[in-house]
């Protein structure tokens, strides 16, 4: 439980978000695919990313966290990977399960796969489906965890076309081609997050990509590397709302990761009005910027279609920024929402309301009348566990006029440890 908040003198300064969690998850699991070692710098520690290392090494690998920013993996090759000894706990992340099973599929590594209660909600017949079809062999509790990954024969030369939007998919099919040596054509029409595709030829994979179809040839090996992890868009996207919500506001957010299949929600929020500001810096392979954010009117728009994939998870922040808004926000073509770590169309629309908003679900996003000061007398909002909702709610209490209590806080371990941190050095 945590009193949260609010913001009365505006928010003002710099700050600097931690790693991207795509990007180390990542990071670990081609480390450990590798032969040798890989150094990260400034790899999210976190507890979804946690549960990646701690599956990496009951698979073998070694590793070794040197410091606060430098994490070495040392890998033995991905046929060094061995078959676990333990069942594999993947806690509460998506990414860790869906990436690591195509990977093991594609080793042929046996293994059972747990998670939390949020997590055995999600849905797995996503990847069992495409892996089954190039050979893969996993049992399901009707297409949710735990998984058994049995003795599998992965096709060697394949060609699959993405069916769901959705980048966790794309990389677990990757990775078993991959682990498996198999010559690999996939297309992904989504446009979802490319990290691994942009990752792999760092590693010395050969990936190349012709229009929306990523070929990967047969028998590669990895090779070790050092990849700087730049700071998180995801978690930056709180303090980009909050700078923009929050009267006499300005902030500076140093050093994200502005790849562009995750900067959609600046796209969405630059169209609503928002004064934002983006400076390049150094590229490290993935593209890195300043961003600066001023207190803005934002006004209402629609948003839908091919611009989802890049903002999926800033769709609860974007939700609060359309409540401060003038006139209408429609969000559609976003169903994707229903099966993360909670239902976010549902937790949003629940939470916001208790504070004011007027936020209505549909069947795939929200219809929100903007203009609504949020209210608060001592009111409870909860994150149902579900770290996004916890965050978005912190930064919404920070324009209410009374005092807001969030009745879970602990959620926000799962991707930004320091959240709460920081939101005292700005307030
Ligand atoms: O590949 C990834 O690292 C992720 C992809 C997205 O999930 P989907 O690909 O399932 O949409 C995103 O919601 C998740 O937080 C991280
Ligand atoms: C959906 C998310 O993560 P995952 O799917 O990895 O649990 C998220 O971080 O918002």
């Amino acid at each position: 439980m945590k009193s949260l908040p609010t913001a009365k003198q505006g928010l003002n300064g710099s700050l600097i978000v931690p790693g991207d969690k795509s990007i180390s998850h990542r990071a670990l699991m081609f480390g450990a695919m590798a032969n040798g070692t890989t150094t990260i710098l400034n790899r999210l520690d976190s507890a979804d990313v946690t549960s990646t290392m701690n599956v990496l090494r009951s698979l073998g690998a070694d590793i070794d966290i040197k410091s606060d920013t430098v994490t070495e993996v040392v890998g033995h090759g991905i046929r060094g990977l061995k078959k676990p000894n333990i069942p594999l706990d993947m806690g509460n992340s998506g990414t860790s399960t869906r990436l690591l099973t195509g990977l093991m599929a594609g080793a042929d590594i046996e293994a059972e796969v747990h998670g939390d209660n949020s997590l055995s909600k999600r849905p797995m017949d996503r990847i069992i489906d495409p892996l089954t079809e190039i050979g893969a062999n996993i049992d399901s509790q009707n297409g949710h965890l735990p998984l058994q990954i049995h003795q599998s024969k992965i096709a060697s030369k394949f060609a699959q076309t993405l069916k769901v939007g959705s980048a966790q998919v794309k990389s677990s099919i990757l990775l078993a081609g991959l682990a498996a040596g198999s010559d690999v054509s996939l297309t992904d029409s989504f446009h979802t997050r490319n990290h691994t595709e942009a990752m792999l030829p760092k590693f010395g994979v050969k990936v190349d990509i012709e229009g929306d179809t990523i070929h990967i040839p047969a028998d590669q090996t990895l090779q070790p590397t050092e990849i700087e992890v730049p700071g998180d868009i995801s978690s930056a996207a709180f303090w980009i709302v909050a700078g923009l919500i929050t009267p006499n506001s300005k902030l500076k957010i140093k050093n994200v990761g502005v790849n562009e299949t995750r900067t959609g929600i600046i796209t969405v929020l630059k169209e609503m009005g928002a004064n934002i500001s983006i400076d390049m810096k150094d590229d490290f392979g993935e593209p890195i910027a300043d961003i600066t954010v001023t207190t803005s009117q934002l006004h209402g728009i629609e948003v839908g279609g091919s611009i989802i994939p890049s903002l999926i998870d800033e769709l609860p922040i974007i939700v609060l920024a359309a409540t401060q808004a003038t006139g209408t926000t429609v969000i559609k073509d976003a169903a994707e929402l229903h099966v993360k770590e909670t239902d976010r169309i549902e937790t949003v629309q629940e939470e916001l309301t208790k504070l004011g908003a007027d936020v209505t679900p549909t069947s795939d996003g929200f219809i929100i009348n903007g203009g609504t000061p949020l209210q608060s007398d001592n009111i409870h909002v909860f994150g149902h566990g579900d770290h996004r909702i916890a965050m978005m709610l912190s930064i919404a209490a920070l324009i209410t006029d009374g005092s807001v209590i969030l009745d879970d806080d602990d959620s926000v371990k799962i991707s930004y440890p320091t959240f709460f941190e920081n939101l005292e050095g700005l307030v």
